[in-house]
């Protein structure tokens, strides 16, 4: 699985909301996280090999090393960010990742070895400052950026050898209670699943590494009977969707760095700045480019000018007329769970494509996936429908530096779900050749004659850019759609996609071919670019 962005990486399509403050010192704040980081990995990596003879269970003995390593690093005041605050940590931007949980510690974004909530302050006065999430629990993370955190305490996920008892609401249970009150954000780190690109080499298969996700806000409290019928908080967070770092508002004319909380609240002038101080000035040019088709609002960001001329549609327009093959829906009353009963499964040479939270079980290899449709028995909510019920996250178009506009993601996107789909007009394939040289955005479908073009009339995937190193993959889902049943071409995550990462998907490894334009040059900025977009 390819990883997100390991810590000091920038890549194109990100957006930063660091408060307010100087390009310079932000670059330096950068600069001693990195470099602290270093230390810790350098000093973690000799204490590995050192205690590899004292321990005959390798896992002990890289626990102790990564807190040795932090300890260490304490006590010769090589720690950053040492104080503890509410809101963005200086150096460390949305979407980092960090291999160990300790090097959180140590540049100050969640300060507790083993606790998952951070806070400062005390009792009625505390106010949390992170949480870090993990499943070990059962904190549920929905789509569009919200997500449920389990209070501390007693957990029966976790080995504990003590009695059952109801969780308190005290240490960092009640600070994210006074944050929910005060309306003040809380920094989320999440424990993301696949291995951290160039992470130190340590004889232990870390499949997982850990991820700032931004800042939520704390919406509700429950207290609610656990499984181990003990009673448990809930605390329902919402992630605050901020404004691309460095955004110029076409009205006002000013530069507003985030939103009205804590540090964020804060508008400069523009006119106040040095020159070249920022490299970026993005403009929201639309608020909503689907006028409310879609399930969110998809703004277009840009510092520059773009054209934007077609038609937002969010169905396919079939344009010519199609012999459509009669789909029969299948018979399951009770979850479509048996492969060889549920006759959409069967289509599906048996497998069942999705698991139980409809997320793409393996990668695509085989032409379409076959879901269940509107002539099933089965309920609407069937996991075998997970690319029908629109957007799930929130996501932008913006302005890249090479590529024309963009698409990218607004919140965590979790490996394997729907994230969109690629709509246009359905010609039959005929057609195609005449119109090869005009535009773009025509893309071929495998399964049956025919091809979408999204030049006129589109949805947000005309948008989406190829990329040699993708992060979404390309399906053709047939379902029965009234009496439309052509394929669909639907977007999955092939992995963790952190907010501000541009979705990207290769335009040849897919079975729906795009059609090739004159302009071929790759400008992905892969490491494993073959350096052309159609091959
Ligand atoms: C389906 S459109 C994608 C959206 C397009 N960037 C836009 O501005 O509307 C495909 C076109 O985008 C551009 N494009 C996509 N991926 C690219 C890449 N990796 N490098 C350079 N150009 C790319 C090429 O012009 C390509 O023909």
């Amino acid at each position: 699985m390819e990883d997100s962005k390991p810590f000091g990486m920038k890549q194109e399509g990100y957006s930063n909301p660091s408060p307010i403050m100087k390009t310079e010192e932000l670059l330096f704040r950068r600069g001693k996280v990195k470099q602290a980081l270093m230390i810790f990995r350098d000093l973690f990596s000799k204490l590995l090999s050192a205690y590899k003879t004292d321990y005959s269970n390798p896992a002990k003995g890289k626990y102790k090393a990564l807190r040795d390593a932090a300890m260490l690093m304490k006590k010769k005041y090589q720690w950053v960010n040492c104080q503890k605050r509410v809101g963005h940590v200086p150096g460390i931007e949305v979407g980092d990742r960090f291999q160990y949980r300790n090097e959180l510690i140590i540049v100050g974004l969640h300060r507790q070895f083993t606790n998952g909530i951070d806070y400062v302050g005390k009792g009625n006065y505390s106010l949390a400052t992170s949480i870090v999430v993990t499943n070990r629990y059962d904190n549920a993370r929905n789509h569009g950026g919200s997500l449920v955190y389990i209070g501390q305490g007693w957990n029966p996920n976790v080995r504990n050898d003590s009695m059952p008892c109801d969780q308190k609401l005290v240490g960092g249970n009640l600070a994210l209670k006074n944050s929910m009150d005060a309306r003040r954000p809380v920094r989320v780190i999440l424990k993301v699943d696949g291995e951290y690109v160039g992470g130190i080499e340590n004889n232990i298969n870390d499949k997982f590494s850990y991820m700032y996700d931004g800042l939520y806000l704390v919406e509700k409290m429950t207290q609610e009977r656990g499984t181990h019928g003990k009673l448990v908080f809930k605390f329902l967070l919402n992630k605050i969707v901020e404004k691309p770092s460095k955004c110029v508002s076409p009205k006002d004319g000013l530069i507003k760095n985030g939103n009205k909380f804590g540090q964020l609240d804060a508008f400069t002038l523009r006119k106040r700045l040095k020159p070249n101080c920022y490299a970026t000035k993005d403009v929201i040019i639309m608020n909503d480019i689907s006028k409310g088709q879609e399930k969110f609002p998809i703004r277009v960001v840009t510092s520059t000018n773009g054209d934007l001329s077609f038609d937002y549609i969010v169905n396919n327009i079939y344009v010519d007329s199609f012999k459509k093959p009669m789909l029969c829906g299948c018979d399951c009353v009770n979850g479509c769970v048996d492969c060889e009963k549920c006759a959409c499964i069967v289509k599906n040479c048996g497998t069942i494509p999705y698991d139980s939270k409809k997320r793409l079980t393996s990668r695509v290899e085989s032409c379409a996936i076959y879901e269940c449709g509107s002539s099933c028995k089965c309920s609407s909510s069937c996991f075998n429908r997970a690319s029908q019920s629109g957007l799930q996250f929130q996501l932008e178009i913006f302005h890249t530096e090479s590529k024309g506009w963009g698409v990218r993601t607004r919140s965590f996107i979790p490996s394997g779900v729907f994230v969109c789909e690629y709509v246009g007009e359905v010609h039959h394939r005929r057609e195609a050749g005449s119109r090869q040289n005009l535009d773009s955005y025509i893309v071929n479908m495998a399964v049956n004659e025919c091809f979408i073009d999204a030049t006129r009339h589109g949805n947000i995937g005309r948008f989406i850019n190829h990329s040699c190193s993708p992060n979404l993959q390309a399906v053709e889902v047939v379902y029965d759609d009234k009496d439309k049943n052509l394929p669909h071409i639907m977007f999955f995550a092939l992995q963790d996609i952190p907010a501000g990462r541009e979705v990207t998907f290769d335009y040849n490894s897919c079975k729906p071919r795009f059609i090739r334009t004159g302009n071929n040059a790759c400008h992905c900025g892969s490491p494993k670019c073959v350096g052309r977009i159609y091959i």
